[in-house]
């Protein structure tokens, strides 16, 4: 459904050359849901600008829903739909209006565009603003009608720019169960960029990582978790002394390894957290480090890239 080589994009700013995309090789197949995650600036959106034909490759080739972004944008466009990160509503229609409009500019018959309006506003719970002027929405209102206008036509591809930001916890579970129903019953591929790392880690079937304009890890969320060493095991003591003290016990235990002290907090990494926690308390107790906390951490997405970047995705792409 997407097929990418070498897709790159430079922009010249002030005189020199930023490399937003370098050379990015993706294959999506139909029907999967496939999340980019990186940090900002890490040229998600340029990306899927291209995907989307709104800016051209410097070079490489892309083909999207069998067409290809240069040869063919028109095509590429009928095909697909794509909620960017502005706004596409415009400002002084009501939102029903705007919403059979956006259908029926999709190529929708009048009946059709009116059902499928209806069924959105339901879903995505617009319509007690229904009737109002889009102008006079709330920004997460606004949010929900831009992801309804890209889904009216019910494309086979669907690219989501951060469809989530700005949206209440109650409004993301809403969008997420619009998204499952529409894979379910009509096998939409979906292509979208997160900034949440639990959004990534729970709705898509394949996460592709991408850091400085290049793709640095591909694969389903438990695989890619699978790549950091181990759970986190973290105990809280009521000093650092005592924490100095945790930290050479626990350097002492064959399961333990990545042994760190911050203030009073001692963590350590393990093959099995929950094995681990009982071992390092006896040994702690043993040693008479008082405790006043502890707990066993998954591995989740952010310390994939912390592992292979040495950053947290919090701290952005520069
Ligand atoms: N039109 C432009 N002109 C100049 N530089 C640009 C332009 N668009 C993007 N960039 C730069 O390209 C890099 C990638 O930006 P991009 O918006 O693709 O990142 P992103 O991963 O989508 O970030 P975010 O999560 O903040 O949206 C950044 O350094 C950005 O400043």
């Amino acid at each position: 459904m997407i097929h990418t080589q070498g897709l790159t994009r430079h922009f010249r700013v002030e005189g020199r050359t930023v490399e937003a995309v370098r050379g990015l090789d993706i294959d999506v197949e139909a029907g999967e849901l496939v999340a980019f995650l990186g940090p900002n600036g890490a040229g998600k959106s340029t990306a899927l600008r291209m995907l989307t034909t709104l800016l051209a490759p410097t070079s490489g080739t892309a083909t999207v829903a069998g067409r290809d972004v240069r040869a063919d944008p028109v095509g590429v466009r009928r095909r697909i739909g794509y909620v960017g990160q502005g706004h596409g509503a415009g400002t002084d229609q009501r939102v029903r209006d705007e919403l059979r409009t956006q259908g029926r500019c999709q190529g929708l018959g009048r009946a059709q565009a009116r059902t499928r309006a209806d069924e959105l506003i339901e879903s995505l719970e617009l319509a007690a603003v229904a009737d109002r002027v889009t102008e006079r929405l709330s920004g997460g209102q606004r949010r929900r009608l831009d992801v309804a206008m890209g889904l009216i036509h019910r494309p086979r591809l669907l690219f989501l720019d951060e469809p989530s930001t700005g949206l209440d916890p109650h409004s993301r579970a809403n969008l997420w169960d619009h998204i499952a129903r529409l894979r379910a019953e009509h096998g939409t591929t979906i292509f979208l960029t997160t900034h949440y790392l639990d959004e990534a880690d729970t709705v898509a079937g394949r996460v592709s990582v991408i850091d400085h304009g290049r793709v640095i890890a591909d694969g389903t969320p438990d695989k890619l978790k699978g790549k950091v060493s181990g759970d986190l095991v973290t105990v809280a003591t009521d000093t650092e002394r005592a924490a100095g003290l945790a930290a050479e016990v626990a350097r002492r235990l064959p399961t333990a390894h990545g042994v760190t002290v911050e203030g009073a907090a001692l963590s350590l990494r393990a093959d099995r957290g929950d094995a681990a926690l009982p071992e390092l308390l006896r040994a702690l107790d043993g040693a008479g480090v008082r405790l006043l906390t502890a707990q066993v951490q998954r591995p989740t997405l952010d310390d994939v890239f912390l592992t292979l970047t040495g950053r947290s995705l919090r701290e952005g792409a520069e």
